[in-house]
């Protein structure tokens, strides 16, 4: 078991362990190095530029991250990351020295151009697809969330919302089960309580909401919270106001175990690079896939296509293709872009050489 001196001075304020926060034995063994260097470790609730919060055995400690401890790997500490921190002395303020490594990552798309800022979540365990049954149902953009969901390493489920707002929400639900395959999909309404004890059963460890807004999230969240701590589009109605008051902590603990990670950035996340999930998010078109005659087989116009094939006998939708092929394709657009931009990175301390050689040459009394 893990202990550490600086435990025994919790404030009394502060009942939450590192292990409500999912510090577990195998993260505690592989922590034992740093331990006996003076380290503890901590889980990131909020990142900023270059600082953050972090909750440690002994309190939520505000950290700056040391530039060496992301310099090479380019692992900038985000919310739900595992931390090596030094704690605080009667000189420094404690620092974040080290990124544990992460199990799993929720990765943007639209990448800015600082490579760093992509990871938006880390060591997620559920993602949570939330989709409102109060409007007709959109299968292609439930199938682009999954494959985001499952490119990050963690689970899936997905959960149709305001059930009570929908004529026959077990037919909508039979649908979202054949775009689903591998994944449970919940029928839920925050106004009736329906469906809420399947989904507090069915997510656990650090659970994600994921959905276009005004899907429920956020009210979703106050439920499976037990309080009020998210804002919702309600208040935000009621009182006109914006939300710019999200709760300072991005890890709220949830009350039967496990915690829930809200951040901005995760609200209107795209594709980026999900080859693998598109892969599970299509599985039965992955499997007829096997047995096409071309190995690389587009499943276009080829001959021999099996997925072809499968559509032609109805045991497949062209929708479902269709949507295949469309998130394929942005991927690859996705993709590209990420290496377009990792070139431009790469090219450009090549640049500044040449640049110098070229003064260098052109000698220190040239103007240019
Ligand atoms: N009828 C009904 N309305 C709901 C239900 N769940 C949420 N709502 C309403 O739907 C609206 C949007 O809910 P939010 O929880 O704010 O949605 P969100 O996904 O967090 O939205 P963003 O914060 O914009 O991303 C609010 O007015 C909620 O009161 C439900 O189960 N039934
Ligand atoms: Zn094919």
């Amino acid at each position: 078991m893990f202990h550490n001196p600086a435990s025994e001075h919790v404030s009394p304020e502060n009942t939450t362990t590192l292990t409500d926060f999912g510090w577990d034995d195998e993260r505690d063994r592989s922590f034992t190095d740093h331990r006996a260097s003076g380290l503890i470790p901590g889980r990131i609730v909020r990142a900023e530029r270059g600082r953050c919060q972090v909750v440690t055995e002994s309190g939520t400690v505000r950290a700056v991250v040391d530039p060496r401890s992301c310099a090479e790997d380019r692992l900038t500490p985000c919310t739900g990351d595992w931390v090596a921190v030094r704690p605080a002395t009667a000189t420094d303020s404690a620092a974040v020295v080290e990124v544990l490594e992460r199990r799993t990552a929720v990765v943007r798309s639209s990448a800015s151009r600082s490579s760093d800022s992509q990871v938006l979540a880390a060591n997620v365990d559920t993602v949570a697809v939330v989709v409102s049954l109060a409007d007709p149902v959109r299968h292609g953009r439930i199938e682009r969330m999954l494959a985001l969901a499952w490119e990050s390493g963690a689970v899936p489920v997905v959960v149709l919302t305001k059930a009570d707002r929908c004529a026959d929400p077990g037919s909508a639900a039979a649908e979202v089960v054949a775009v689903a395959p591998g994944a449970q999909v919940l029928v839920t309404s925050a106004a009736t309580g329906d469906g809420l004890d399947d989904l507090v059963a069915a997510v656990s460890g650090t659970v994600v909401l994921l959905g276009p807004s005004g899907a429920g999230k956020s009210t979703l969240g106050n439920r499976l919270l037990g309080e009020d701590l998210l804002e919702t589009g309600a208040v935000r109605a009621s009182d006109g106001k914006g939300r710019h008051t999200t709760v300072w902590r991005e890890l709220l603990p949830l009350p039967h175990g496990g915690v829930l990670l809200d951040t901005p950035g995760l609200r209107g996340v795209g594709l980026h690079d999900v080859e693998e999930g598109l892969g599970q998010t299509f599985a039965e078109i992955t499997d007829l896939a096997e047995e096409c005659r071309f190995a690389d087989c587009a499943h276009v116009a080829e001959p021999g296509c099996a997925v072809l094939a499968a559509v032609e006998e109805g045991r497949l939708t062209s929708r479902r293709l269709d949507s295949y092929h469309r998130l394929q394709r942005e991927n690859a657009h996705a993709a590209a872009r990420t290496d377009a931009r990792l070139r431009a990175e790469l090219e450009r301390p090549r640049k500044q050489v040449s640049r110098l050689i070229r003064s260098m040459k052109q000698g220190p009394n040239f103007k240019g």
